[in-house]
């Protein structure tokens, strides 16, 4: 038979219960066993779920408290030393890598692990960091064993899930100051892998799911050639250990068959069948003679109702041959990049709510699959017409053809993309009229998002307070922060952003072509969730969407404002995107929309206008070839499209918060933005040297310090920093401000870092004097 699986839930709860748990322990108002009692019951919660809807191969270990890698760091003692001097407790000093921890009475000062992207998700994980003479631990309880048994005696014989050895190395790094190519490291790692898969034989489970999505990428030799010996040694282990499900995800692995064919000893492999259904045949090809194919039909990162039509020829095709018993139904990836349950909303428009399903449902559609597979499609005729019908309603809907976005898109000229004149012009002008001294210091957008904000922006939504009260609310918060902003001395201000949710939702609930969710909460680092917007038809900007405060703000400062906008495809790629038509067509829109807005806050007498676009990078198709190609040519155009409509003493600004820029230099100098802001605290200086290799004209502001952190970092620290940055760059190039923005973090930290970033600015001020 035909067996279904869920490759990973979701695991915020239904109402963000880990999210408000976690954030309360941290405020030290839950203790700590009531941590771990919420985090409990939200497992049992989740598997049971999962064992209602027919599942027959749930997993496990696919909880975490603030990241699943940051799990295995710990479960196998990657703990660098600073983590160990303080006698923390396991949960804190967990939390402590995974955000930093600061508490000056007790002496205690660490920075976070390095936090980046996870593929190309908006999920972001804590990075593995190595040192040269790495020693591995495996915990005294491993939590996957722990989380086994926890489900056992709920009942439900659980699948656990593991990030594979090859996976776990290849995507950490070298501590700083260290230079150890984690890969080398495997020997010494895998004795941990064999006994905790002993470990988990003995205590029952009879599956495994090892995760190795680094199979998507293009992957250097040595790291390809890790995978033969890591599972000969952990296959050697034969009836000692469960069965393996070798996991795949994200994209295909069609260019890495001959590490599959090192792997046909393993019991099951899976594929990601949504975003590349087109691997199916050569995988099935590649396949042992006794081994399974778990097919990835369920979209695992996207909103979207199956088709279900298509995944069950998709599976029929593999059944055929491979037979019943070696094929698997399962979600293409985690659930974890998709909202808890549809159940939550009430107040989405019933046309696409019938288009829409999130993880509760996408459960149901796996088993509604393998159900059809197995029994016929009779068993399930009724859920089958259902699903042809919403097809058939979406396909058809006025959302998806707008005549007059069409037209818009048809008159599109290339001159549309350049701005007036090149950089040297441009900056003359724009320095007459800024007025700006050297090392100018700004801040990314957005000042604390205080409790006292959020609850004001709840009692509008419910209609508690009126539209006048909010927006005198939002106006005095803009006063606030301009006020601060004149006492630190800053050189170019912003508005705080106080009256945005989210840097994409905001934009999302202002443009027509989109629908929003209440409750659609997606995991995005540690506690934080996003609520992404969905595109839902072709997208135009029925009025103005952020120039009124910009207006304001510029109104009452007497320092240039900043105008703050989200970029097209940062838009596109932290919304869930429409997969019936190219996201090039989307971001084209989405561009059309923002060209709009630039100008409008132009008009508006607002001179400096930031587009951010944090998410071009992770936009980029991960491995090299056309389809990376064309993406950078239609990413970078449709942010040329967006921002090119402006005069030249206009300041063209754009952020983006990651540091792996250097495989992606010329895209982001493609974008002829006046100053780019760029992430840069936690990554070596080094990496600026791509900017005087490359001799990068423009101006540059590398984050001085890390905002994901409350850690307060010291006048001194901020200037070996810029110091550091000194050595590559220009000072008539370099802007001063912080990694990100600040909404995250607490007014008192906000203050005390910028007094510091300031001082720090003003210091090699005089010096270059
Ligand atoms: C910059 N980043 C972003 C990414 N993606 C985005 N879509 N947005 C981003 O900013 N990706 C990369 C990075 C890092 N990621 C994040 C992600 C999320 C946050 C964050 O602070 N999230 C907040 C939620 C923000 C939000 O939408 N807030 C709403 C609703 C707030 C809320 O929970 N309201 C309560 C009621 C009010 C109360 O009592 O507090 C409720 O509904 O129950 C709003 O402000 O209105 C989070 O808390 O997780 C940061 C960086
Ligand atoms: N302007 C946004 C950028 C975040 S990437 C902010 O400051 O929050
Ligand atoms: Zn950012």
């Amino acid at each position: 038979m035909v067996q279904s699986s869920i490759l990973g839930f979701p695991r915020m709860g239904a109402n963000r219960e880990l999210k408000k748990a976690t954030e309360a322990y941290w405020a030290d108002k839950l203790s700590q066993e009531d941590l771990l009692k919420e985090g409990k019951r939200l497992r049992a919660e989740h598997w049971k779920i999962q064992k209602d809807a027919g599942i027959d191969i749930i997993p496990s270990n696919d909880f975490a408290y603030y990241d699943h890698v940051l799990d295995h760091i710990q479960l196998f003692g990657v703990i660098p030393e600073r983590y160990n001097k303080n006698n923390l407790a396991p949960i804190d000093q967990y939390f402590a890598m995974g955000r930093g921890l600061q508490k000056p009475d007790q002496g205690i000062d660490v920075p976070a692990l390095e936090m980046v992207k996870w593929f190309d998700s908006n999920y972001h994980y804590v990075k593995p960091t190595l040192q040269d003479n790495q020693v591995f631990k495996l915990s005294e309880s491993p939590k996957p064993v722990v989380e086994f048994k926890e489900a056992k005696e709920a009942g439900i014989t659980t699948r656990p899930v593991l990030l594979g050895p090859v996976s776990f190395l290849a995507l950490g790094k070298a501590d700083r100051g260290q230079s150890i190519d984690p890969i080398t490291a495997l020997d010494k790692l895998l004795p941990l892998y064999e006994d905790l898969l002993k470990q988990l034989k003995a205590a029952g489970a009879e599956h495994v799911q090892i995760d190795e999505p680094i199979l998507v990428f293009d992957l250097e030799e040595k790291v390809k050639d890790a995978f033969k010996p890591a599972y000969e040694k952990i296959g050697a282990l034969g009836d000692a250990a469960p069965k393996i499900t070798l996991a795949t995800y994200f994209g295909d692995i069609v260019h890495n068959k001959d590490v599959l064919k090192n792997l046909q000893g393993l019991h099951a492999i899976h594929v990601d069948l949504v975003r590349n259904p087109e691997q199916l045949e050569e995988v099935i090809g590649a396949l042992g003679p006794q081994q399974t194919l778990s097919a990835g039909v369920v979209d695992g990162r996207n909103i979207w109702k199956v088709n279900m039509q298509k995944a069950i020829e998709a599976v029929e095709t593999a059944v055929q041959k491979l037979g019943k018993d070696r094929v698997i139904v399962a979600t293409s990836s985690s659930l974890l990049h998709t909202p808890h349950s549809l159940d939550a909303e009430k107040k989405l428009d019933a046309e696409v709510i019938d288009w829409f399903s999130f993880a509760v449902q996408k459960v149901s559609e796996v088993a509604i699959i393998a159900k059809a597979v197995n029994e016929g499609p009779a068993a399930v005729r009724e859920q089958l017409d259902a699903n042809a019908k919403s097809q058939k309603a979406r396909a058809e809907s006025k959302r998806t053809n707008v005549a007059e976005v069409k037209d818009r898109q048809q008159k599109v000229t290339e001159q549309m993309h350049n701005r007036k004149d090149p950089f040297p012009t441009r900056i003359a002008e724009q320095e007459k009229r800024l007025n700006l001294p050297k090392f100018p210091t700004t801040t990314i957008g957005s000042f604390p998002q205080t409790k006292e904000i959020r609850i004001q922006r709840n009692k509008f939504v419910k209609g508690e307070i009126t539209a006048e009260e909010y927006e005198k609310f939002i106006e005095k918060e803009i006063q606030d922060v301009i006020k601060i902003q004149e006492e630190l001395d800053l050189d170019v201000f912003v508005h705080g952003e106080p009256e945005r949710n989210d840097m994409v939702q905001y934009f999302g609930e202002r443009l027509d072509g989109y629908a929003f969710t209440q409750n659609g909460w997606v995991q995005s680092y540690g506690s934080r969730c996003v609520r992404p917007p969905i595109v839902v038809g072709d997208i135009s900007r029925p009025a103005p969407m952020t120039v009124k405060e910009s207006k304001y703000a510029a109104s009452i400062s007497k320092r240039p404002m900043k105008g703050m906008l989200t970029g097209p495809i940062t838009c596109l790629r932290w919304s869930f995107p429409r997969n019936d038509v190219h996201q090039s067509i989307q971001a084209q829109q989405l561009a059309l929309a923002l060209r709009d807005e630039v100008v409008d806050l132009e008009k508006a007498g607002v001179y400096v206008i930031q587009v951010d676009e944090p998410a071009l990078r992770e936009g980029l198709p991960l491995r090299a070839g056309k389809e990376r190609t064309d993406y950078l040519k239609w990413a970078v155009d449709s942010f040329r499209l967006a921002t090119a409509g402006v005069e030249n003493g206009t300041q063209i600004h754009s952020h983006f918060c990651y540091s792996e820029f250097q495989d992606f230099f010329y895209a982001i100098a493609a974008l002829d933005a006046d100053v780019l802001s760029i992430e840069n605290s936690k990554s070596d200086a080094k990496l600026l040297k791509v900017f005087v290799d490359e001799a990068y004209p423009r101006h540059i502001g590398p984050g001085v310090y890390d905002i994901h952190s409350p850690r307060v970092p010291s006048e001194q620290e901020i200037k070996d920093r810029i110091a550091e940055m000194l050595q590559y760059l220009k000072p008539e190039q370099l802007w001063i401000d912080p990694d990100c923005g600040l909404k995250t973090r607490g007014w008192k930290e906000t203050k005390a870092a910028l007094t510091n970033m300031v001082n720090a600015a003003k210091y090699f001020r005089e010096q270059k004097a």
